[in-house]
């Protein structure tokens, strides 16, 4: 492990803006970033290829016991490989974002996931994103960082995203997913989406990606020193 190479967590809420500025401080400390929602992701996607329900919790862990997810920095920020297949683009699909909150609530496959994880993140050096990393995967992380942002802006962000991908959405059925999305996230019994006591909230819905980026740097400088900046 580098001298002074910390671990930096990011959770919160779906379109909070978690990915963006944890690449943006990835890149800022020469740290890998780790998006642990692009392994729900894959898995979610594999069991849709296979005709899986998403509810059938042995059929999804047998699934997982037997699926190999890597996670590759890529120039543009991360490629994710599902058994060696680059599915970079197909994980963030609806039809993948409207039933990922059914796996990822399954306790057993949390715990291997959580596994994978820890090991990736095992020399630090990482910023990760996620739902439960302050609280599960990096308790011990020395920043910890809970994103929030109204429903209404985030589901303005992603309208946006998709007018820039070409892709046609309604802004109401992205709030409602948005809101279904983390209703399930948040209720579940392992290891809900919630705030880790010691990390910090970050109220996104009026500042810049920029400004977010920075507020962050501030927490790390707090930790690493100033030198960074
Ligand atoms: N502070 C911000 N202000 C405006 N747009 C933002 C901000 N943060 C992120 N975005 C945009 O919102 C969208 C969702 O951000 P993303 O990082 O994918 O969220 P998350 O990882 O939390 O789901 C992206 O299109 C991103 O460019
Ligand atoms: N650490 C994590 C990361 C994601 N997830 C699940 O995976 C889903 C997709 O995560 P994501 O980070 O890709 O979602 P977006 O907010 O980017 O749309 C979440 O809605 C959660 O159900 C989780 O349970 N725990």
């Amino acid at each position: 492990m580098k001298e002074n190479n910390i671990a930096i967590a990011i959770d919160g809420p779906a379109a909070a803006g978690k990915s963006t500025v944890a690449k943006i401080i990835a890149e800022k400390l020469s740290y890998i970033y780790i998006d642990t929602g692009a392994m729900y992701r894959a898995l979610t996607l594999k069991a849709l290829n296979e005709g899986i329900n998403m509810e059938d919790k042995d059929a999804i862990v047998g699934l997982l016991m037997n699926t190999e997810i890597n996670l590759k920095q890529s120039f543009d920020g991360q490629m994710v490989l599902l058994d060696g297949l680059d599915v970079t683009k197909e994980i963030r699909y609806q039809d993948v974002t409207t039933r990922v909150s059914y796996v990822a609530k399954h306790a057993p496959v949390r715990t291997e996931m959580v596994k994978r994880q820890q090991e990736m993140a095992k020399n630090r050096g990482v910023v990760m994103d996620g739902r439960d990393i302050g609280t599960h995967v990096l308790p011990n992380a020395e920043v910890k960082i809970f994103l929030v942002a109204t429903v209404v802006e985030r589901a303005k962000r992603r309208y946006e995203e998709n007018v820039k991908k070409g892709i046609a959405s309604n802004i109401e059925i992205l709030k409602n997913e948005i809101e279904e999305r983390d209703r399930i996230d948040s209720n579940r019994e392992a290891s809900p989406l919630i705030k880790a006591s010691d990390a910090i909230e970050v109220d996104t819905t009026s500042l810049s990606i920029i400004q977010v980026a920075e507020r962050i740097l501030d927490e790390v400088a707090k930790v690493k020193g100033p030198k960074l900046k």
